[in-house]
């Protein structure tokens, strides 16, 4: 299963899906993401992202390695397409936390995928968000609240959306409709291997 969250900056997407990951039981591989941005104090290469040049970026474009990219404040973002497919291929679940423009990228190439979508309780709150993380100056918050009131219409192309009020309530409502895809696919499974049996006979 390929399971996408998305939402604006500061929304809580990246501390959500730590929480998610930092739960005991958990089978999920994260997808690293590629990108041309700086990386913020503490963040490393290959753990966070895969900090590149922009000319390997748009090498990896040319090169068809991505499944999906897009521009996000004056930076290049986008998911290698090998370890998607090397993990879905090895039967297992992967987590994509990407924004809007990809996320619709990967629903016409994967559209069994499950896109979540993860909102603020309110736009003043997502400011004080951003501001109280401290790694973005004023100019790139700006840049990003104004993104946001277009990512926040693109919500109602998503299967869910779940509110971050709480971080423990977010990471419950995103376990929960994990939990009921899964057992939604491993119900349509015998269906499907029964219906190949019959077009066997
Ligand atoms: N399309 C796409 N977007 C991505 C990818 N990785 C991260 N993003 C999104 O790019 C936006 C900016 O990310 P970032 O600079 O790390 O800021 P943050 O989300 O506020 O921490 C966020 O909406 C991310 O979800 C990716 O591989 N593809
Ligand atoms: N539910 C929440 N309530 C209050 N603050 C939150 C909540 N979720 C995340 N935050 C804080 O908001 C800031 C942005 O969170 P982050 O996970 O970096 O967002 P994103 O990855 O969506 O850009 C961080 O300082 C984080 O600690």
């Amino acid at each position: 299963m390929l399971i996408v969250l998305s939402g604006p900056s500061g929304v809580g997407k990246g501390t959500v899906r730590k929480a998610i990951f930092d739960q005991p039981g958990n089978d999920f591989q994260y997808s690293i993401s590629m990108t041309t941005r700086q990386p913020r104090p503490g963040e490393k290469d290959g753990v966070d992202y895969f900090f590149v040049s922009k000319e390997e970026f748009e090498n990896n474009i040319q090169t068809g390695q991505m499944l999906e990219y897009a521009k996000y404040v004056d930076n290049y973002y986008g998911t290698p397409l090998k370890y998607i497919d090397e993990t879905l291929d090895a039967g297992k679940d992967v987590f994509l936390e990407i924004e809007v423009n990809g996320a619709m990228q990967v629903r016409s190439k994967r559209p069994d995928g499950v896109f979540i979508f993860l909102t603020p309780p309110d736009l003043m709150e997502l400011k004080q968000r951003l501001i109280h993380r401290g790694t973005d100056s004023m100019e790139v918050i700006n840049k990003r609240i104004h993104k946001a009131f277009s990512e926040i219409e693109m919500m109602q192309n998503y299967d869910y959306a779940v509110v971050n009020d709480e971080v423990p309530n977010a990471v419950e409502k995103i376990k929960e409709i994990i939990r009921s895809e899964r057992l939604r696919v491993t119900r349509v499974m015998p269906d499907y291997l029964e219906m190949l049996g019959d077009s066997n006979k």
